[in-house]
């Protein structure tokens, strides 16, 4: 049995005091046996996160593949191993299409992230051009494979891998619960036929964009659909306990 995840991306947003506020409010609520909540916060808030966190989890945004060197403005896995980080996001399109990304320096991320027994949440997904050409099953198998190439089936399983349609993030325009389910049902697939059955039936898949309290019930009772990573609606108190209470 898959344990849902859902996990708020701050992306550039709050600063320390910020943080410190809406752990206090939240934490306490996040306590579930039966889902996991966590928030993405910037590298300057982490440890602020993780020192008032006993529910929720703490997951970096982003990291570097190489353990030190001069890579000015990176900060290393090891470095978040260091304060106790347990996941990180990576491969974000705002990564993808501003930061230049590419599924080999993702793929690169994600064999150091499991190397340190931190969680990669890896994110993919098609643009609105994608989408209308149809290409949307092809992206999704692409971008996998290279983001996925070369990693232990069992590494895969413990992983977690945020469909989002970059047409939806940010815009109120999310994707019907069919769509979503169609896609992360692809995503599923596509790790069945790159590592197999048990690291497709262990993957945790989530579904990102436009995500908020009004939607977050119909994603959540789709059989492929095992959490959201959530932007927006992650970055207000009052949002993230409604979410968190509608799911747990
Ligand atoms: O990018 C996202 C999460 O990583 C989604 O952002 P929104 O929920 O603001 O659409």
């Amino acid at each position: 049995m898959r344990k849902p995840i859902i996990v708020g991306n701050w992306k550039m947003n709050k600063n320390n005091a910020e943080t410190k506020a809406f752990f206090e409010a939240v934490d306490a609520v996040a306590a579930s046996e039966n889902a996991t909540y966590g928030i993405g916060c910037p590298f300057t808030d982490l440890r602020t996160a993780q020192d008032n966190a006993k529910n929720l989890i703490v997951a970096a945004e982003n990291c570097h593949w190489e353990d030190s060197g001069a890579f000015t403005g990176e900060v290393s896995v090891p470095m978040l191993e260091e304060i106790g980080i347990k996941y990180c996001i990576i491969g974000h399109s705002e990564r993808r299409q501003m930061f230049g990304d590419t599924d080999e320096t993702v793929n690169k991320k994600a064999k150091r992230l499991l190397k340190a027994g931190i969680t990669p949440i890896l994110c993919i997904g098609e643009t609105e051009a994608q989408y209308d050409a149809g290409e949307t099953e092809k992206v999704i198998r692409d971008q996998l494979t290279g983001s996925l190439a070369d990693l232990c089936a069992k590494c895969v399983g413990s992983m977690v891998i945020a469909y989002e349609p970059i047409w939806a993030i940010g815009t109120g325009k999310s994707a019907t619960k069919e769509d979503a389910q169609k896609c992360c049902a692809i995503v599923r697939d596509q790790v069945k036929v790159m590592y197999g059955e048990e690291a497709a039936e262990n993957v945790r898949v989530q579904y990102g964009g436009s995500v908020k309290p009004e939607n977050i019930v119909e994603y959540m009772a789709c059989p492929d659909i095992d959490g959201a990573l959530i932007g927006g609606a992650s970055l207000k108190e009052a949002s993230f306990i409604d979410i968190i209470e509608k799911t747990k």
